[in-house]
């Protein structure tokens, strides 16, 4: 019974993360959705910038808290290891919402593009980011990543086997994809805005600060392996250095 509970609340923590990952491009890219990084109320500047740092401090702490093994082990004293990864996911999702919902827009051009043909290159951008983001969550272990292979275990009474290191496709050339994924898709536009300038910043420097807390605890996990790895292979620009 309560794998089939555990299971039940994974594919509804995965619902609510794929609903909030497709808004993210609607939000980011001002496409299709009701609420998008430059839309809604505009109001005091200042009171927008305060609002929006919290916003995306929320979510930066959230993540790098929960992401640590020493939470981890603290934690899953409090839910089952099975429900672990897919709680940390419903969190996440369910911050991303509310910052959706709360995010004042702040207008104004900081850079416009206006030329049809650098407008399409820029979207095209755009879109690869997102494309390279969703395949290397493939290349990495994609239902692992968002807590389903955890609650499938679970239900079939099964360990989960360890943590495993992979370096396919993109990650022979680059160390992180799929933050690279997100900085394509968060500044490749042909009109920043300065709320979407702030929203780029911000995640800017939370994808460095969490590459370096996540590089940290892979050092840990795979030693020796890891460390070569990040000689030979590039952090954020694709870069690959044959082994002599
Ligand atoms: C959100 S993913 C981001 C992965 C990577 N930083 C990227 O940008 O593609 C974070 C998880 O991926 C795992 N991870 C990162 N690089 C890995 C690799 N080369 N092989 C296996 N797991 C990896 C980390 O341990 C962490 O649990």
């Amino acid at each position: 019974m309560a794998g089939v509970i555990t299971l039940i609340y994974g594919i509804v923590a995965y619902l609510i993360f794929l609903g909030s990952f497709l808004y993210a491009v609607g939000f980011v890219g001002n496409l299709v959705v009701p609420k998008s990084i430059d839309s809604g109320i505009v109001g005091s500047p200042v009171e927008a910038v305060i609002v929006n740092t919290l916003l995306l401090g929320l979510f930066a702490a959230q993540h790098s808290v929960m992401a640590r093994p020493a939470f981890k082990r603290w934690w899953t004293r409090l839910v089952p290891s099975s429900a672990e990864r897919s709680t940390y996911v419903l969190l996440a999702s369910l911050i991303l919402l509310l910052l959706y919902w709360q995010w004042r827009p702040i207008p104004g051009p900081v850079w416009t593009v206006e030329n049809p043909l650098w407008t399409a290159v820029i979207h095209g951008v755009f879109w690869l980011g997102w494309a390279i983001l969703l395949i290397s969550t493939w290349l990495i272990n994609h239902f692992e990543l968002f807590g389903l292979s955890q609650a499938f275990a679970a239900l079939r009474k099964k360990e989960l086997p360890p943590p495993v290191f992979r370096t396919p496709l993109f990650y022979k050339w680059v160390r992180h994809p799929i933050y690279v994924g997100f900085l394509l898709a968060f500044w490749a536009t042909p009109s920043m805005t300065w709320g979407h300038l702030l929203f780029s910043l911000g995640t800017t420097g939370y994808i460095l600060l969490g590459i370096f807390l996540e590089e940290r605890d892979l050092v840990t996990l795979f030693g020796d392996r890891y460390r070569l790895y990040r000689k030979q292979v590039g952090m954020l620009f694709p870069w690959r250095k044959v082994a002599e």
